[in-house]
């Protein structure tokens, strides 16, 4: 049924999303503003641009011949005709379409969400599927998952801020879908995150990693906490540790960042963090925790290497798995074994 579709091509992703102190990037940097405030040229270039589709903030996924899974980028004009053969108003669905980004050669890309349509019918026009986001973190390239990430967040953003919080009157989008605007006051709405400070304490030896009940089987992760309104990283992060494990830090190392779609948008800064080992006695808060363990460099390896839950059979010792590679709390943990490796006692 479609006339064309795009994957992302690695070699393009690597040259688009990788290289960023090239003037080609200075030059796509200004278009992608210009798209942002000029409401004709963000129309011209959906009209030219491909679109990715989620169905309630689900995003639409296809299978590789290779037996892997890309995220297809179809071409906005195919779309509308999709629409159009499902029954709906195709160029006023695709108008609604949210900027992401654009290539070096200035091609926009934006997405869509179709959840008004019937799933099985898109999938099926589409040749793919529909994938809850935080499986899909699990199964994307690279390069594609922040592209999901973003795009689920900007689209739930819309559909939860079509009100003005002052005036209870209906905001409107801009094309690029970058803000919302109350014509009743003239509020401009941008979409938010919530700073959040990831933290992987370590004693020298071990690392501490948590578990929420809420979290897959198995799984556990680096602390992590929202900050309080006033609030610098280090308050938030030292709160955080005494609060949720009963530990004071000491030294602290950033790591790293990164957008993270939930709940609602945060924006993760990532660090290390140490204590002594004579201070290392866990008071866990289990109100908010299920459970936080040291873990030593073995098991840590072990569960950077698992891929689904583990099956924890009762006669042998519990092993845990870790966010997929995606997210910061993956890379705080492999940052802390390969540091083990380098410097500490877990040499091979
Ligand atoms: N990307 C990653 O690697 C990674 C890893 C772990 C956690 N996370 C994210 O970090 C977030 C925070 O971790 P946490 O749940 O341990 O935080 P937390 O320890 O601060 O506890 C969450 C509670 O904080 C309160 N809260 C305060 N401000 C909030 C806000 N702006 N939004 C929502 N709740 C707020 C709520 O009561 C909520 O239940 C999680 O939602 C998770 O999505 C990301
Ligand atoms: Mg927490």
């Amino acid at each position: 049924m479609l006339r064309c579709v795009r994957l992302l091509p690695a070699a393009v992703v690597t040259r688009t999303f990788s290289r960023c102190c090239s003037s080609s990037y200075v030059a796509r940097m200004r278009f992608m503003n210009k798209l942002k405030e000029d409401e004709g040229a963000c129309l011209a270039a959906l009209d030219s641009g491909d679109v990715f589709l989620y169905h309630t903030l689900a995003p639409l996924l296809r299978k590789t011949q290779q037996g892997g899974v890309q995220l297809p980028l179809l071409p906005a004009k195919d779309v509308e005709g999709i629409l159009n053969r499902l029954g709906r108003d195709g160029r006023s669905m695709v108008k609604e379409s949210v900027l992401i980004t654009c290539t070096e050669q200035n091609h926009a890309l934006f997405c869509l969400d179709v959840g008004e349509l019937d799933q099985g019918a898109v999938e099926e026009a589409c040749e793919g599927n529909f994938v809850d986001l935080r499986k899909a973190f699990f199964i994307l390239r690279g390069e594609e998952a922040p592209l999901v990430a973003r795009g689920q967040a900007l689209l739930r953003w819309h559909q939860g801020n079509g009100f003005c919080s002052a005036s209870g009157q209906p905001t409107t989008r801009n094309q690029a879908g970058s803000q919302r605007v109350c014509h009743s006051n003239g509020l401009v709405y941008y979409p938010k995150m919530s700073p959040v400070i990831i933290t992987l304490v370590s004693d020298g030896k071990r690392c501490l990693l948590a578990r929420q009940a809420s979290f897959p089987r198995g799984m556990y992760s680096a602390l992590a906490g929202f900050c309080d309104m006033g609030e610098t990283m280090e308050e938030t992060l030292r709160r955080e540790v005494a609060e949720e494990v009963g530990l004071e830090v000491g030294a602290v190392r950033y790591s790293g960042s990164q957008h993270w779609p939930f709940p609602q948008s945060s924006f993760m800064v990532a660090c290390h963090a140490t204590v002594a080992p004579s201070n290392a006695q866990l008071d866990v808060d289990h109100a908010e925790l299920e459970d936080a363990r040291w873990f030593t460099l073995e098991e840590i390896r072990a569960a950077l290497k698992a891929r689904t839950p583990p099956r924890n059979p009762p006669d042998q010792p519990p092993t845990i798995w870790v966010p997929p590679a995606y997210a910061v709390a993956h890379r705080l943990i492999r940052e802390w074994a390969e540091d083990q490796e380098r410097h500490g006692d877990g040499k091979r």
